[in-house]
């Protein structure tokens, strides 16, 4: 386990953590020297040999005195480096996860790094402020004891020696048994944790389902998982402990046995017997507190493999040395042969199985116009998007900004290229002002009061009682879809960057306000423009549509074009403005 603590620590920090190391190495050994010397003195005392007995219990005091010392220097600096640890292990992890892929931070990741971040860095920092100590003196003090033994009897050295491999196997299978209840206790916890959330998310559903009263389903079966495991712990658990207990119990009932015999047959005198037997109980002590704290040392090693994993995630390789940039200042966009998969979505090399989110994409998007991607859900229409701002490396073919690779561009320079406004929108706890700025954080007062007119931001400011200078919430809670969105777009407009990505940017906004945005947007010329709408009016407009399915541009042309090729976009159209015609009549039904 220190092999790993060590691991995740970049040299410079590791270098303290080694420090401490030494230190408690150094505190062991002594608090074992303290143990032996009592043998002496007892050994003298017990033989009435007062002068000897004083001479002794001088060099003892010494000894402990010398003892406190190293015990307090090594704990203040076991609190000193576990702070350490916890900056470096958090800029570690946040350098680390600012250069992993945009895709990485999906699902259940984000939530499982925030805990990581909080009560998984505090567990591991703990090791050299609380656990590692213990787990050093189990091994480095007895190993004194059992060293120191040797000069006073031989024989009983032997028996602590061949004892320790038995007190070593009851310690893993103890573990081993612990371990795997553990895991349960820590699934059933997240389990109930996630289903408990859910439930009190989803009250108005559950309430419109009438489902709240008779109880959510789900987490009544986390609960009772929870008890489950609970029962079975205690009945794994408590035999377990006592496996160990015993184990404990019989090398020192049998060193014990060995010291009475030689005591019995002659070759040991009672007063060596009772020091060496007070020596034989010291020698336990530290492993039994070792043990205790399994729980703890567990739960800090499964953090450290956690960190580990994300460590180790291979971040977005940046292209070296002076990398391609896209030329000429024409930001036209090319999709050559794409082909990609998402993570457990089968054909991991992005074959065309059908099941890929692109399979073998080709389309061009010139420069300064405006393309608009149109197509069934699910058929790959967001994954285009995200590949040009690379979230994902493509499986194969390239992604081409201004005749470059997207992966010979540095991220900087790719980021500074591209204007996103994604579907989910999240806004941090800033003021509506401050959010906008964000796009370009040196952009003056007017401008970024000019980027929230154009985006119908004004509006929202004129309602909110700081006007500009109203804070939004975390995650932009305080303000509707449709007002976080025209933030979000706000944001994009003050970009001012030469490539524009609009996925479902105006789906929340009222017509009025999404007639004003697309105006807006418009005027935005020269720009290289990429918009998924479902909203098929708001494209009409478009330079060219494309129509994917299945991860493939099925048909290429402008909405005049693809009408009179009577194709799937002719019928798409045709069916979007027949749903668009529905309107719910009295006596129920549609028409
Ligand atoms: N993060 C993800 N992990 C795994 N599969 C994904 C992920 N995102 C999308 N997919 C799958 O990839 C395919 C394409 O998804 P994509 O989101 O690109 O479609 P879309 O055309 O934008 O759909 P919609 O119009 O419903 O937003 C779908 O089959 C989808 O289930």
């Amino acid at each position: 386990m220190i092999r790993e603590f060590l691991s995740v620590l970049d040299d410079r920090d590791a270098k303290p953590a080694r420090g401490h190391l030494a230190l408690l190495v150094c505190y062991a050994v002594l608090h074992g020297i303290v143990f032996v010397l009592l043998v002496p003195v007892l050994r003298a005392l017990f033989a009435g040999d007062l002068s000897t007995a004083w001479t002794w219990i001088a060099v003892l005091a010494g000894v402990t005195a010398v003892t406190c010392v190293v015990h307090y220097a090594q704990s203040m600096y076991g609190f000193d480096v576990g702070l350490k640890m916890t900056r470096a292990l958090h800029r570690r992890l946040g350098d680390h996860v600012a250069a992993l892929p945009l895709g990485w931070f999906s699902g259940n990741r984000v939530g499982r790094l925030g805990q990581l971040a909080t009560t998984g860095v505090w567990e591991v920092t703990g090791l050299p402020a609380h656990l590692i100590r213990p787990l050093v003196m189990a091994v480095v003090t007895p190993a004194t004891i059992a060293v120191a033994m040797l000069f006073f009897d031989w024989r009983m050295a032997l028996a602590l020696v061949l004892g320790a491999p038995v007190i070593y196997v009851g310690y893993r299978v103890t573990s081993r048994l612990l371990v795997r209840t553990e895991h349960e206790i820590d699934a059933a916890a997240a389990e109930f944790g996630g289903r408990a959330v859910e439930f009190a998310q989803n009250q108005a559903v559950l309430r419109a389902c009438g489902r709240a009263e008779s109880g959510y389903r789900a987490l009544d079966d986390a609960i009772e998982r929870q008890h489950e495991v609970g029962t079975r712990q205690i009945r794994v658990g408590v035999p377990a402990l006592l496996l160990f207990a015993v184990s404990v119990q019989l090398v020192v009932a049998a060193v014990f046995v060995v010291g009475v015999s030689l005591a019995l047959g002659a070759s040991l005198g009672v007063p060596e017997l009772l020091a060496l037997l007070v020596l034989v109980t010291r020698f336990v002590d530290p492993i039994v507190a070792t043990a205790e704290l399994g729980a703890a040392m567990r739960a800090a090693g499964n953090s450290l493999g956690r960190i580990r994993e994300v460590l180790e995630t291979p971040p977005l390789p940046e292209p070296a040395g002076d990398a391609a940039l896209p030329g000429g200042e024409r930001f036209d966009i090319e999709f050559d042969d794409v082909r990609f998969a998402y993570e457990g979505q089968g054909g991991g090399d992005g074959a065309a199985d059908g099941r890929a989110a692109l399979a073998g994409a080709a389309f061009r998007i010139p420069a300064g116009t405006t393309t608009a991607l149109v197509g069934p859900s699910g058929s790959g229409k967001s994954t285009v998007v995200r590949l040009i701002a690379r979230f994902w490396d493509v499986d194969g073919g390239a992604v081409r900004i201004g005749g470059a690779d997207v992966r010979d561009i540095p991220t900087e320079r790719l980021m500074a290229l591209i204007a996103p406004v994604f579907q989910d929108v999240y806004l941090f706890d800033a003021t509506i002002e401050e959010n906008i700025r964000i796009g370009r954080p040196t952009a003056t007062e007017a401008e970024v009061r000019e980027a929230g007119r154009l985006a119908r931001v004004d509006e929202i400011a004129e309602r909110l009682p700081d006007g500009w200078r109203s804070r939004v919430g975390e995650g932009g809670a305080v303000l509707s879809g449709g007002e976080r969105q025209r933030v979000s777009l706000a944001r994009a407009i003050l970009k001012d960057a030469p490539i524009v990505l609009l996925d479902e940017a105006t789906a929340a906004l009222d017509p009025r306000n999404e007639v004003a945005v697309q105006q807006s947007l418009a005027t935005m010329s020269g720009r290289t423009k990429l918009i998924i709408a479902h909203r098929l009016r708001t494209i009409v407009h478009a330079d060219q549509i494309i129509f994917l399915d299945g991860g493939e541009p099925v048909e290429i042309g402008t909405h005049e074009q693809l009408l009179a090729a009577d194709g799937r976009y002719a019928r798409f159209w045709r069916d979007r403005n027949r749903a668009r015609g529905w309107r719910l009549v009295k006596g129920g039904g549609a028409r």
